[in-house]
């Protein structure tokens, strides 16, 4: 297996609450009246990456919308089970979803920059929070971009439009326009399915460097990428967690069959 990073990592059964950033409990979703996810349970761990594999259609994309609440975007869903991050069961009946997913920041598989410039791309969910103030917001750009590892190419071209970059430059900027918000999880939807094996690789380097700040969730279809940037990674079949441990395990030793047909690509 080829790692690209050194990991640390301990038996998922020896994660404690304090290392954990992401507590799922007996998730149930359904989509239209169709169960997506049965009885997910699963701690995901604080500041290290967990990859979310399977076939298509398995349910990796419901998981991942589910811990910012994306999924009441549709109005034909339904949930039950906890999702605990911070010590705050998120689909408590309190919780102010506009909030929270100011504090989770999500990066999709083909990258969406808004008609505006690079600037204005990355303070734009400052803005909306009501930040008015240059300063703050001009330090805030800096920074986001400088961890998005953009920021030597942008900074003469902060006012052109965002749509005038390449495809690698814009996935950056949709990492940083999350990370202005200081996001405490970071949820990447098949961040580099769209980009040439060079970019790829840069991406990775970069999340494996975010993870200093955030916890970080990526969905692929990526064996090779699974294997090389995650920590952690749970195998999920039908809407069911069928295997999670950490990732060195999970690829060269798993416990399960399925999760062995599906890694040795049996199927999927
Ligand atoms: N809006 C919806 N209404 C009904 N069913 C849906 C809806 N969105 C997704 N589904 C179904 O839910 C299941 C899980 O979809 P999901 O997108 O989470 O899977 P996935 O593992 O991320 O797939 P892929 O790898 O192809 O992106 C699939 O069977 C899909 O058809």
């Amino acid at each position: 297996m080829f790692k690209l990073f050194e990991r640390e990592t301990l038996a998922v059964d020896e994660i404690s609450q304090a290392q954990t950033g992401i507590d799922v409990r007996h998730l149930n979703v359904w989509l239209n009246r169709k169960v997506v996810l049965n009885d997910i349970s699963i701690r995901i761990p604080k500041n290290r990456i967990t990859a979310l594999i399977g076939q298509s259609g398995c349910g990796k994309t419901t998981l991942l919308n589910s811990f910012n609440r994306m999924n009441d975007l549709n109005r034909y869903h339904k949930c039950d089970g906890e999702v605990w991050i911070n010590e705050r069961n998120i689909y408590d009946r309190k919780e102010r979803v506009a909030t929270l997913r100011t504090q989770i920041g999500m990066v999709f598989q083909r990258p969406n920059p808004f008609p505006m410039s690079i600037y204005e791309n990355v303070c734009f969910g400052l803005k909306i929070k009501g930040e008015k103030n240059r300063r703050v917001l001009d330090d805030a750009v800096e920074r986001s971009l400088k961890q998005a590892a953009l920021w030597s190419d942008v900074r003469d071209r902060l006012f052109d439009s965002a749509l005038l970059l390449s495809g690698g430059q814009q996935q950056r900027l949709m990492i940083a326009r999350a990370l202005a918000l200081s996001p405490e999880i970071l949820l990447l939807d098949e961040p580099t399915s769209a980009l040439d094996p060079l970019t790829t690789l840069h991406i990775e380097e970069l999340i494996n460097e975010l993870k200093k700040q955030c916890t970080i969730v990526i969905v692929t279809h990526n064996m090779q990428q699974a294997a090389r940037v995650s920590d952690y990674a749970a195998f999920m079949h039908h809407g069911e967690l069928i295997e999670f441990s950490d990732s060195d395990s999970l690829f060269t030793m798993p416990e399960k069959q399925q999760t062995e047909d599906y890694i040795t690509g049996r199927y999927g």
